[in-house]
């Protein structure tokens, strides 16, 4: 039993306008209570667009729904068209940005290398990036996923301090799970979390591995969450689809409880 409280979070991709957005953090706010927080940490990834009405929401209601950006720009300002910088994100008082998600690194070529940039440049702004991870079908057919992951790892961790670390969240998503409704066992998760907390030690200390949350992704629903994140080294969910309807991503932050 660790004392990492679990982190739930929804990341609606290219989902929902503004008004959606509000109309479904109202949905999530009415059907959550105080347990269900003090038990897991729910926090939601919505568009750009979204941010600013989720955030006079979040503000005006005092909700207790975190929130984040789903990337952040390498850089801080300037000749950077279509791009939002770390402090935009800091100044609508987000918490959390995805980097490295396995779209942005597929469609937009982003590699460790840029992963790793846009980490330093959420912890600049003091938002903390959740880091995503994960191997596609043929590394994990070669049963080369650990060395494929702590390889990801080291990459877009390079340079980031212990401080920093110690606040990271990592998200493992295997790319063949994503979306599909193939679910990693909750072994595999377990295998891989495990595995990066043992690198997180190495790079670190113990004391900051044990300190980082280290989330699952990949076709979460209700009916899975509940044994994958009973597992010591899974400390929450990044969920895609199933974040998008009230209803089912309740079930799956009542899954914390399991922790
Ligand atoms: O960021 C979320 C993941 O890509 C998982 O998406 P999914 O739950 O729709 O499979």
């Amino acid at each position: 039993m660790s004392n990492r409280l679990p982190l739930i979070a929804g990341n609606w991709k290219m989902n929902n306008n503004h008004l959606e957005a509000i109309a479904l953090v109202q949905k999530l706010a009415f059907a959550l209570d105080d347990k269900d927080y003090d038990n897991a940490e729910v926090v939601v990834l919505p568009p750009f667009t979204d941010l600013r009405s989720v955030q006079t929401l979040v503000d005006g209601d005092k909700l207790r729904i975190g929130y984040g950006a789903q990337d952040v720009s390498a850089h801080e300002k300037g000749a950077y068209t279509g791009e939002v910088s770390g402090s935009m994100l800091a100044k609508l008082d987000c918490s959390y940005v995805l980097v490295g998600h396995s779209e942005r690194r597929e469609l937009h070529a982003e590699d460790d290398s840029v992963v790793n940039t846009k980490a330093k440049a959420a912890f600049a702004n003091g938002v903390v990036p959740i880091v995503c991870v994960g191997e596609g079908l043929d590394v994990r057919k070669a049963g080369n996923q650990v060395e494929h992951v702590i390889a990801q790892i080291d990459g877009s961790l390079k340079d980031i301090t212990a401080e920093q670390a110690e606040k990271l969240v990592i998200a493992y998503e295997p790319v063949w799970a994503i979306g599909t409704g193939e679910v990693a066992t909750p072994e595999d998760a377990q295998e891989v979390c495990s595995a990066i907390r043992t690198r997180l030690a190495e790079l670190y200390s113990p004391e900051v591995a044990g300190a980082v949350r280290l989330l699952y992704g990949g076709s979460v629903k209700g009916d899975n969450a509940g044994s994958i994140m009973g597992k010591d080294d899974v400390d929450g969910a990044l969920v895609g689809g199933a974040s998008l309807k009230a209803d089912d991503f309740v079930k799956i932050i009542r899954f914390g409880d399991s922790k």
